[in-house]
């Protein structure tokens, strides 16, 4: 690569650039404390409680928001109606997942209709909102979505690694998002968000990674207040 710009070396791969360059901060995202605390076993329930009620509402919002992904891919990508199956499923999913939080809060003794958003959470749904505008371009939506499911795809796959001790009670959390389905998912949703990488101008790459870091930031937030767990 020596004396090449980056030009000449080409876009391809720009999230293994991201992961690369970015690593620490991803990390801090997919090995947080809180997910540190479910695979050595030594969680506090009442962080876990927390963490269930807040991502029930979270994923309320996520749904609009994956919803309007869609939208963009019709009329965004080279490849609409591949992309649109991949995020239709990511729909479909999240209708299982919504009754999932709802059968997981009567387990846990947790009463979703009293939860109230905390100011991490609400900051992520006005992130997410901020996204869903006409105006925000299909790549950066795609990079942003691809983010988001990546990061709970490998801090709780992490969970189900030989030698861990997470409780026997959190192994069906761990499994709904560090399972093998959805870490495929997560490759098609990073392929895609590649392919348009690789096509896009300097200003959109540019604003895609800016959108890639503030999802991390959001996800780090978004643990460190289910650790607080009031
Ligand atoms: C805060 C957060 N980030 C990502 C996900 C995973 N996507 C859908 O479930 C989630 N549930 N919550």
């Amino acid at each position: 690569m020596e004396g090449k710009t980056r030009e000449e070396m080409g876009k391809s791969m720009m999230t293994e650039t991201w992961l690369r360059k970015h690593r620490s901060l991803y990390l801090g995202a997919t090995r947080h404390p809180f997910i540190r605390s479910i695979r050595d076993g030594n969680i506090d329930l009442s962080s876990f409680k927390t963490w269930l009620g807040q991502d029930y509402i979270y994923v309320r919002a996520f749904v609009p928001f994956v919803a309007s992904v869609l939208t963009k891919a019709w009329k965004g990508s080279d490849d609409s109606s591949s992309d649109m199956e991949v995020i239709l499923g990511g729909v479909a999913a999240l209708n299982d997942e919504i009754s999932w939080f709802k059968k997981e809060a009567s387990k846990w003794g947790v009463q979703l209709s009293d939860i109230v958003p905390q100011k991490a959470n609400q900051d992520y749904c006005r992130f997410l909102e901020s996204l869903m505008i006409p105006e925000v371009e299909y790549t950066i939506a795609i990079t942003a979505f691809w983010a988001i499911e990546a990061v709970y795809q490998e801090s709780f796959a992490h969970c189900l690694e030989d030698g861990t001790k997470t409780p026997a009670e959190l192994q069906e959390t761990c499994q709904r998002w560090g399972n093998e389905g959805f870490g495929q998912y997560c490759n098609s949703l990073r392929k895609i968000a590649d392919r348009q990488l690789e096509k896009a101008s300097d200003d959109i790459i540019t604003k895609a990674e800016v959108t890639f870091l503030r999802v991390v930031e959001h996800e780090v937030e978004f643990w460190n207040m289910s650790h607080g767990g009031t």
